[in-house]
């Protein structure tokens, strides 16, 4: 059963309270700019220009969902790193979480996993609901669980961001390696539950201005390449990180805090917006539908 992208993004907007003019999911954040300088050796897995010299870079972290007023405290929501790195001959461009997985498989059941969560007349969804859908979808239940099981992210660049998807890179001898990438913060902290108790709702913004007037957030671009048999279309579904070999192919400087009107006029495309040399997976239907719900949550927020 086919999902329909802007029915998907119309239950985004409901489950949040049909916010306006802000974003589906990340409607809380703030935008950035950086530099991105690729490793020595990234070339030899991507002919991606971005690999072969440093480029400028506009970013975004958020928090996940379409609530502008959510809580930097709130435990079981990702963190969002939305970046695009420019290159005349095409952008790079990722949109990454907070958590190694997304919360549902295919489109269908983002939609029914949605639908279960919109309020009521009373404002409350109904918990008789979501624990059926949940206990008749388990995969559904383990980006939570694993948000749940770890500190609060003290800082927007104090945790690692996942792309959750399998991509391809390609070299210019036209070798293919398949990897999920890692953007691996430099500076990892968490919040204990009496240091989170002490904190306002919002802090991750003056954190982030007060760790930029010291020098650059910094985060490696870390390949996670697979072995055979690594599920390559199920973002709910981890690959033993830690047995995989890895390369790195790259560093990503956040340098200083942009205007929101230069992240907001349009969207970060995570699927569209790729040079060549790096792929999504084509047979991942959580990836192909997200340019179209992005495309659909820009033009609601922006009329
Ligand atoms: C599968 C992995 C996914 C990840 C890691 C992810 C992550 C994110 C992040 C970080 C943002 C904030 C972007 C920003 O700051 O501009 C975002 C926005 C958004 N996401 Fe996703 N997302 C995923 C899948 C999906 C899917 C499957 C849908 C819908 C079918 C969706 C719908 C949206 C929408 C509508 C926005 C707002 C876009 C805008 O207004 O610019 N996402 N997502």
């Amino acid at each position: 059963e086919e999902a329909d992208p802007a029915a998907i993004v119309g239950l985004q907007f409901a489950v949040s309270g049909n916010h306006k003019g802000v974003r589906a999911s990340g409607a809380k954040g703030v935008c950035l700019k950086g530099s991105f300088a690729p490793a020595p050796d990234a070339a030899s897995l991507s002919k991606a220009p971005q690999f072969a010299k440093t480029v400028p870079v506009t970013a975004r972290f958020s928090m996940g969902g379409g609530n502008p007023k959510i809580s930097d405290k709130t435990k079981a929501t990702t963190r969002g790193f939305a970046m695009r790195m420019a290159d005349p001959a095409g952008d790079m461009t990722f949109v990454i979480i907070s958590a190694p997985v997304f919360s549902t498989k295919t489109p269908a059941q983002l939609e029914e996993f949605l639908k279960v969560r919109v309020p009521g007349p009373d404002g409350k969804p109904d918990a008789e609901k979501i624990k059926a859908f949940a206990a008749q979808n388990p995969e559904t239940g383990r980006q939570a669980a694993w948000l749940n099981a770890r500190p609060v992210p003290a800082s927007f660049a104090g945790t690692d961001y996942w792309a959750v998807h399998a991509y391809t890179l390609t070299n210019a001898k036209g070798d293919k390696t398949v990897a999920k990438l890692k953007f691996v913060a430099a500076d990892k902290a968490g919040l204990s539950d009496e240091e989170l108790k002490a904190k306002p709702d919002s802090f991750y913004a003056d954190e982030l201005k007060e760790r930029l007037a010291k020098g650059p957030a910094r985060f490696d671009l870390v390949a996670i390449l697979a072995q055979p048999g690594d599920p390559t279309a199920d973002v709910t579904a981890t690959w033993p990180e830690e047995e995989r070999k890895t390369r790195t192919l790259g560093t990503l400087a956040i340098t200083a805090i942009e205007p929101d009107a230069t992240c907001d006029a349009a969207t970060f495309d995570p699927v569209v917006d790729l040079p060549d040399g790096i792929a999504g997976p084509a047979d991942d239907p959580m990836f192909a539908i997200r340019s179209p719900a992005y495309a659909v949550s820009l033009s609601r927020r922006s009329n």
